[in-house]
């Protein structure tokens, strides 16, 4: 099978298990990338049972509506049962990295109201230690100089995305050769460096069930 063959067969895995869990009028949490795209388009046939999607990025938002999905503000909304997102590398403890596609902010931000985050994967996200894939943080734009300075002092080799701007107007350091053995205290070191906005470790608030993409079929893991 290929990637793209595997992305879609948990993308329509993740849409047959809303659809099983999900509450009728729910409000729907959406990621971003080619992975939550799939899902987007597995799920699609069911919008009428929900009131309607919060998305983590303006690309989601104009896919769903595509679909004929309500696309609802975030501070309309009291509760999302489950938040539906992709990841660039996610370990057994179903911590991840994200912001491949640079909406970590706001994907973070609907992971956190969401009861129930389900990260859907390709086997070649699974790994022992993450890291490999260059961690992305979102900047403002005038901290990005000493932002890179103080991720250079943790042992990491910031490189600016270039020609990249944010939904929320920021920039994208992806920070290269890394470790990642403490996947919670280095979310949270650098998420005090001043200017940044948040950065794309999801290990406090890990995913709660990984669906993942294998030649044998999808595989469901709960965190270790
Ligand atoms: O975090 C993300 C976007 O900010 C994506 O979920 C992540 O990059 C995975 O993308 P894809 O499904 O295209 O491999």
């Amino acid at each position: 099978m290929t990637q793209d063959e595997l992305k879609r067969a948990v993308g329509q895995a993740a849409a047959d298990y809303v659809a099983a869990h999900a509450p009728q009028g729910a409000v729907l949490g959406v990621g971003t990338g080619s992975t939550a795209n799939c899902f987007i388009d597995a799920i699609a046939p069911f919008k009428d049972r929900f009131r309607g999607a919060v998305s983590s990025s303006e690309a989601s938002t104009v896919r769903l509506r595509s679909h004929g999905f309500a696309v609802l503000d975030l501070n309309d909304v009291n509760e999302i049962p489950v938040y539906v997102d992709g990841a660039d590398e996610v370990n057994d403890r179903l911590h991840m990295v994200k912001g491949g596609g640079g909406a970590l902010t706001r994907e973070k931000i609907v992971a956190a109201v969401a009861s129930t985050f389900v990260c859907i994967a390709d086997a070649s996200k699974l790994v022992p230690v993450m890291g490999k894939f260059p961690l992305p943080v979102e900047v403002i734009p005038m901290a990005r100089a000493y932002v890179a300075r103080e991720l250079t002092k943790l042992g990491g080799e910031p490189r600016l995305r270039e020609g990249f701007v944010t939904d929320n107007g920021n920039v994208i350091l992806d920070v290269h050769g890394l470790s990642i053995d403490d996947p919670v205290g280095l979310e949270a070191r650098i998420n005090q460096i001043v200017g940044v906005v948040t950065n794309g470790l999801f290990a406090a608030r890990g995913a709660d069930l990984l669906l993942l993409g294998t030649p044998g079929g999808v595989v469901q893991h709960l965190p270790r």
